[in-house]
């Protein structure tokens, strides 16, 4: 069994004054180890690592390593130049993180071979173990079933971030046993988890994190019972992290809460006045 079990929070990128804000960034990281969660992943979608520049992800990477203090960091690596991810990924292999999270390249929708042969080639040049990142409404593809399953084969492909949105994929992966699946939808946590589900990668864990490790932990301990008033408690909350576009409402909350300034990098757009507004009542409840 691998480490990724377990809730993981996907870091924000805190900006200030359009500059990364490293400071805040610890913070946050310093809270989640607090928290109980099993490990952190830097440069993943909810830290809009596709607006940060190589140097500034490479910051960014660093500021995690060194406050997290041991807590299990996974590096996002996106992207859909193979040569710029192998040069990332050779980067960051020499510093101590736990693994990278890889989704399929995006825009240029591979056929499945062209992903078998990405993810292999990337596996073979890694010292540390792939978690295939499947999210086809973000990147144009989905890394089918008997795709991930040939990918299982790997030593080096340990895992699987589920978003596909698949009950039916959900379940064969677990069936099969051979990747950890980690929960990536944030509405399918509880489902994932009592289907066998090793964890989550969850942005929505950003807000009341050690909620969502007690949701674990009371799947894991078999108290069905809590689990279901833990994640029922939970499920408003989910359903306006991702009321728009993520991670504007995450971000709009940890700044309510003071952690980090309500700044994104463009494209990406802050959480509506209206959607605030429903955050600040649930903060209340
Ligand atoms: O940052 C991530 O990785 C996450 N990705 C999902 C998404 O892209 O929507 C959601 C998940 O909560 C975190």
């Amino acid at each position: 069994m691998s480490i990724f079990t377990g809730i993981w929070v996907p870091l924000i990128t805190p900006f200030s004054h359009g500059q990364v804000d490293h400071a805040a960034l610890r913070k946050l990281v310093r809270y989640y180890a607090e928290a109980g969660v099993s490990g952190l992943v830097a440069l993943g979608t909810t830290g809009e690592a596709a607006a940060l520049d190589q140097l500034e992800q490479r910051a960014v990477v660093a500021t995690v390593l060194e406050a997290a203090a041991g807590l299990p960091v996974i590096v996002g690596l996106a992207g859909n130049h193979s040569g710029l991810l192998r040069e990332s990924l050779l980067h960051f292999s020499s510093a101590a993180i736990a693994g990278f999270l890889i989704p399929a390249p995006y825009y240029v929708r591979p056929s499945q071979q062209g992903l078998l042969d990405h993810f292999s080639s990337l596996a073979d040049a890694s010292p540390v173990p792939l978690v295939l990142y499947d999210i086809p409404y973000r990147t144009g593809v989905q890394i089918e079933l008997q795709t991930l399953l040939t990918l299982a084969a790997h030593p080096q492909i340990q895992a699987v971030k589920d978003c596909a949105g698949s009950a039916a994929t959900t379940q064969a992966l677990i069936a099969d046993g051979r990747l950890q699946v980690l929960a990536g939808e944030d509405g399918n946590i509880f489902s994932s988890l009592c289907m066998g589900g090793s964890g989550a990668i969850t942005a929505s864990a950003h807000v009341r994190p050690q909620r969502f490790v007690a949701l674990y932990r009371a799947v894991s301990e078999q108290r069905l019972h809590d689990a279901r008033a833990i994640f029922h408690e939970l499920a408003p909350l989910i359903r306006l992290m991702f009321a728009e576009a993520s991670p504007g409402p995450v971000k709009a909350m940890l700044a309510q809460q003071g952690w980090i300034s309500d700044e994104l990098r463009a494209p990406m757009t802050r959480a509506s006045p209206a959607l605030r507004a429903k955050l600040q009542q649930l903060a209340q409840v």
